[in-house]
């Protein structure tokens, strides 16, 4: 049974977002109904209803507004987490299944703009959870310490291109950090969504970056996800970035096991970034058509592309600088979601070149 107070949590979470204007997945889907078949579940971690929404709750500009809490959460609260799957992913329904991993033929993909007009950097990077740990609300202290050891660990044994150094956050000077962050190699600290779904405690503990001599091979331990595996260099080279990508998982994968579930493909904590976990983006620059933003969105999301400032999510675009990326990432391979950014992005440097 769920406790008196976490349901009187939920009782008052349900109804601030029923009286609030929130654009979120998690207002559209928690209806009544819903909400009164899940109010009392629990996954055998303890996680409740209330682990799942308290973020979308507190940050009501959500657009998603809803974590798994831990990978159970996805089964135990279907009702909710089913629809939103569908909604966020192109109609991926709950009786459909994740296709198996297929990287497809890494030599296919070009360059996205050889003459350099448009494309000022590109990035592809996925998630990855590790088995036998549970996601980052349920973590331990000693668990987040224990992962990082593995993962630095792990990486020291990466070699040629990909060969770098694992540096904690605990102990990093504020400069580095922030330098890191400024050049778009490092994750964001504070994050307010992540903050109210409960995965930055002990924070920075099991936090860290790896990274190649030049940047241009990065990994993410403990953020949001366990794991965040990263390829980017200036310039729209697609085809490089991607490789080196694939070369680097296909190695890690052979070193550490990942969570994996036969419906959703890979496992990660937001629901977004379920199946491949793919995010293939371009940082570009579109004058003419972000000369009005909300046509902008709209054409990018006719070729199931998001429109994220330069920043990243939640920040505004700097400079005329846009990150564009594929949406979706389940229901579809790893190379399909890359290509859908790579085809989406050529269609839109058509149309700026015809205005
Ligand atoms: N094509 C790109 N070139 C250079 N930097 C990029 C590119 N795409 C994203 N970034 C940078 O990556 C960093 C992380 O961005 P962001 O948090 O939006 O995405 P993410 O790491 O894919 O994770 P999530 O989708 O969970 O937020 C930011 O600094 C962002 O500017
Ligand atoms: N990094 C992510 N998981 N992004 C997707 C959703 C982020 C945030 N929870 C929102 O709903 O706006």
């Amino acid at each position: 049974m769920v406790d008196a107070a976490t349901i009187e949590k939920l009782e008052a979470g349900f109804s601030k977002l029923q009286a609030s204007d929130s654009k979120s997945l998690l207002k559209k889907y928690l209806t009544k109904e819903v909400f009164d078949a899940l109010k009392n579940k629990k996954t055998s971690f303890g996680s409740t209803l209330l682990d799942c929404i308290q973020s979308g709750v507190e940050n009501l500009d959500s657009g998603v507004g809803i974590y798994a809490p831990d990978a159970e959460a996805y089964t135990v609260f279907a009702d909710l987490f089913d629809p939103i799957i569908e909604d966020y992913h192109n109609g991926f329904k709950k009786t459909d299944k994740h296709p198996a991993k297929n990287w497809g033929d890494v030599e296919t993909l070009g360059n996205l703009d050889p003459a350099g007009e448009f494309v000022v950097s590109t990035r592809v990077r996925c998630g990855r959870s590790m088995e036998g740990y549970p996601l980052n609300p349920c973590l331990t202290e000693a668990q987040y310490k224990e992962m990082e050891e593995k993962v630095s660990s792990t990486l020291s044994g990466l070699e040629g291109e990909l060969k770098g150094t694992f540096y904690p956050l605990t102990g990093m000077s504020k400069e580095t950090q922030q330098q890191l962050i400024d050049d778009h190699f490092l994750f964001k600290e504070g994050d307010r969504f992540l903050q109210a779904a409960n995965a930055c405690r002990f924070w920075p503990t099991g936090r860290g970056i790896y990274h190649n001599e030049n940047k241009t091979f990065l990994v993410w331990c403990n953020e949001e996800d366990h794991l965040r595996l990263i390829s980017m260099q200036m310039g729209g080279d697609l085809k490089q970035v991607y490789k080196r990508l694939v070369t680097a998982v296909n190695d890690i994968e052979k070193r550490i096991l990942f969570s994996h579930d036969d419906r959703l493909g890979l496992l990660t904590f937001c629901p977004t970034n379920l199946g491949t976990t793919v995010r293939a983006s371009v940082h570009i620059k579109l004058p003419k058509l972000a000369a009005d933003k909300a046509k902008l969105e709209e054409i990018a999301s006719k070729y199931h592309l998001q429109v994220r400032g330069t920043r990243g999510e939640h920040t505004e675009a700097e400079g005329g600088v846009y990150d564009i990326p594929n949406k979706r990432r389940m229901g579809l391979t790893e190379y399909d979601a890359v290509k859908e950014m790579h085809d989406g992005i050529a269609e839109l440097i058509k149309i700026e070149k015809s205005l």
